[in-house]
C-alpha cells in the first residue's frame, strides 16, 4: 500500500457534486461544491506531478456525488481488479463505473461482490502481499468478506475480518482506513482508541511501528488527519491544518506534503486515500 504509486483511478467532481444536497449525502458544515472542485483540482495536480498516471472516470452529471471517492467501489489485487458492492445505498451505482473503466483500460477483472454481500475499498488494508485485513462494519458485512476470501484464496491471499465500532452512527462514514493509514512498508499512522484490538495485535506481530494520531486533531478534522496517502514509501500527502499529526509523521522519518481540503475532504468525510483508487504500485 506504500510502494510508488504508478497508476490510479480518479473521478474529477463536476455536475454531480455541484447539484448535491448536503443532507442527502451526510455532508457536514463547510460543504461548498465549487470550492471542493477547486481543491480537488489542486490535489489531482499534485498527484500527477509525482509522475502517477491517472485513469479518469467521468462525472457526466449522473448524480453520484460520492463517486469522487474512487477508493471504495473496487479493489485491485496482484491477480486482477475486484468490483465491490457498496454498503451506502446512495453509492450503489458506482461499481459499474469502475468495471467499465477497467474494461476500457484493459485491466483484468478477477471477480465481483454480489448481494447480500457488501465490501467497500476503504475497509480493505493490505498488511502484506498475502494478507488482506477487512473491517466489518456498517459498509462491509460478513457475506462480503467471505466472498472476497473465496476470490483471493486460490491466489494464496488470506482475508481476515475485524469488527469496527459504530462510531458516529450508521449514516456516518467509518472504514478500517478511517483508523489506519500505512505510511511506509512497516510504518502506519493509527487512531489507537478506535483500532480493533486483534488488528492492532496483527500489526505489532508483523513488525509495524505505529504512529499514534492525537485525539484533538482527529476530532477537529472529522478523522481526516488520519487519512494520509503515500506517494512513495515515506513520502505522504495529507490534508492541511493538522500540525501535530504532521510533526509526528516527520519525527517518524516521513516527508509530508499537504493540500487545502476544508471544503472537499472534511465535510464530505473522505481524504486523499479515499479520492484515489491505486491500480498499480510497484
Ligand atoms: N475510503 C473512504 O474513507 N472513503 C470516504 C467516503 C466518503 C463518502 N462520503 C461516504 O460516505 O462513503
Amino acid at each position: 500500500m506504500t510502494a510508488p504509486l504508478k497508476r490510479v483511478a480518479m473521478r474529477r467532481p463536476g455536475a454531480s457534486l455541484l447539484s448535491a444536497k448536503a443532507e442527502d449525502w451526510h455532508y457536514g458544515p463547510g460543504f461548498d461544491g465549487a470550492r471542493a472542485i477547486e481543491q480537488f483540482n489542486a490535489f489531482a495536480d499534485l498527484v500527477a506531478s509525482c509522475g502517477t498516471e491517472i485513469i479518469w472516470i467521468a462525472d457526466d452529471g449522473d448524480g453520484l456525488a460520492d463517486a469522487m471517492f474512487t477508493h471504495d467501489p473496487s479493489l485491485v489485487s496482484d491477480h486482477g481488479a475486484i468490483i465491490l458492492r457498496m454498503g451506502k445505498p446512495g453509492r450503489m451505482g458506482e461499481p459499474a463505473l469502475h468495471a467499465k473503466a477497467y474494461r476500457d483500460a484493459g485491466i483484468p477483472i478477477l471477480g465481483e461482490i454480489v448481494a447480500p454481500g457488501s465490501v467497500e475499498g476503504g475497509d480493505c488494508v493490505w498488511v502484506d502481499r498475502t494478507t488482506l485485513a477487512v473491517g466489518r462494519g456498517v459498509r462491509t458485512n460478513q457475506a462480503g468478506i467471505e466472498q472476497l476470501a473465496a476470490l483471493l484464496a486460490p491466489h494464496g491471499v488470506t482475508v481476515l475480518g475485524f469488527d469496527l465500532p459504530l462510531g458516529h452512527g450508521a449514516e456516518a462514514c467509518l472504514h478500517l482506513m478511517s483508523v489506519v493509514s500505512p505510511l511506509d512498508e512497516k510504518l502506519a499512522l493509527v487512531y489507537a482508541p478506535m483500532l480493533p484490538v486483534a488488528f492492532w495485535q496483527l500489526l505489532k506481530d508483523r513488525g509495524y511501528t505505529l504512529v499514534e494520531a492525537p485525539r484533538d486533531e482527529f476530532d477537529a478534522s472529522n478523522g481526516l488527519n488520519l487519512n494520509v496517502l503515500p506517494l512513495t514509501p515515506g513520502d505522504v500527502l495529507m490534508v492541511d491544518g493538522f500540525p501535530k499529526t504532521r510533526a509526528l509523521m516527520e519525527q517518524a522519518g516521513c516527508k509530508v506534503r499537504v493540500f487545502a481540503a476544508d471544503a472537499l475532504c472534511i465535510p464530505c468525510e473522505g481524504g486523499p486515500t479515499c479520492l484515489t483508487r491505486p491500480v498499480w504500485r510497484e
